[in-house]
C-alpha cells in the first residue's frame, strides 16, 4: 500500500527537533538540521510532491529565502531541472537590487532581491507568523517575477489561514 499525507509527515516529523527558548526566550523553535542530516531526499521528494507536474512544468525557477529555504529550493531546483534564485538577507547581493523590510517571529529585518521575469516557485522552511513569506513574494512582484505557488516544509500553524494574495502556502508538515 502507497504511503498516505498523513504518514509521510508523521515519518518526517519526528526528526524534528524541538528547542526551548531559542533563539529567544518563549520561542520553540523546530530544528529541522536532524531531518536534513537523515533524511534529505524524502525531504525533497516529499516537498516536490506539493507541485503537479503540469505545475512544475509551468515555472521557471525556484526562489528560495536564506538560509534554510537556500537548502530546500535549490535541491528542488535541481531536481526538477529548474534554475535558482536567491532572496537575501540586505546587504549581501551586490546592486543594482529591490529590499522589502519584514518581521518574523523573533526579529526583523529586510530582504533583499536581483530583478528578474518569470514564474517562481517561492520556497523556505517554516511558516511561523507568515511574515517572511509574505515579503519575499512581494518582493519577488517587486523585482518583476510572478508567484506561481508557495511552498514552506513546515507550518506551525501560529496563523490559521495564511495567504497571499488569495494563495495559500503548501506544506508537508503541520503543527
Ligand atoms: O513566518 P515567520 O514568523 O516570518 O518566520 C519564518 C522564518 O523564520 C526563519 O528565518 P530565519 O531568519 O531565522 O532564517 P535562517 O535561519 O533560515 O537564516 C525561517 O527560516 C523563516 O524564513
Ligand atoms: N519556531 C520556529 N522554529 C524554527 N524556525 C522558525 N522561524 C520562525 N519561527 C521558527
Amino acid at each position: 500500500m502507497p504511503p498516505t499525507d498523513l504518514d509521510l509527515m508523521t515519518d518526517l516529523k519526528q526528526f524534528i527537533r524541538d528547542v526551548a527558548d531559542f533563539p529567544r526566550s518563549g520561542i520553540i523553535f523546530r530544528d529541522i538540521a536532524p531531518l536534513l542530516r537523515s533524511h534529505f531526499g524524502p525531504t525533497i521528494e516529499t516537498m516536490s510532491g506539493l507541485l503537479s507536474a503540469q505545475e512544475w512544468e509551468r515555472i521557471d525557477a525556484v526562489a528560495g529565502i536564506e538560509s534554510r529555504g537556500f537548502m530546500l529550493g535549490s535541491a528542488l531546483a535541481l531536481r526538477h531541472g529548474k534554475g535558482f534564485v536567491p532572496i537575501r538577507k540586505k546587504g549581501k547581493l551586490p546592486p543594482p537590487v529591490v529590499s522589502i523590510p519584514y518581521q518574523l517571529e523573533y526579529g526583523e529585518g529586510v530582504l533583499e532581491m536581483q530583478q528578474g521575469n518569470g514564474r517562481l516557485l517561492l520556497i523556505d522552511d517554516v511558516l511561523a507568523t507568515g511574515g517572511t513569506l509574505a515579503a519575499a513574494a512581494d518582493l519577488c512582484l517587486l523585482a518583476g517575477y510572478r508567484v506561481d505557488a508557495l511552498a514552506v516544509l513546515i507550518d506551525l500553524n501560529l496563523i490559521k489561514d495564511f495567504r497571499w494574495e488569495g494563495q495559500a502556502a503548501r506544506t508537508v508538515i503541520r503543527y
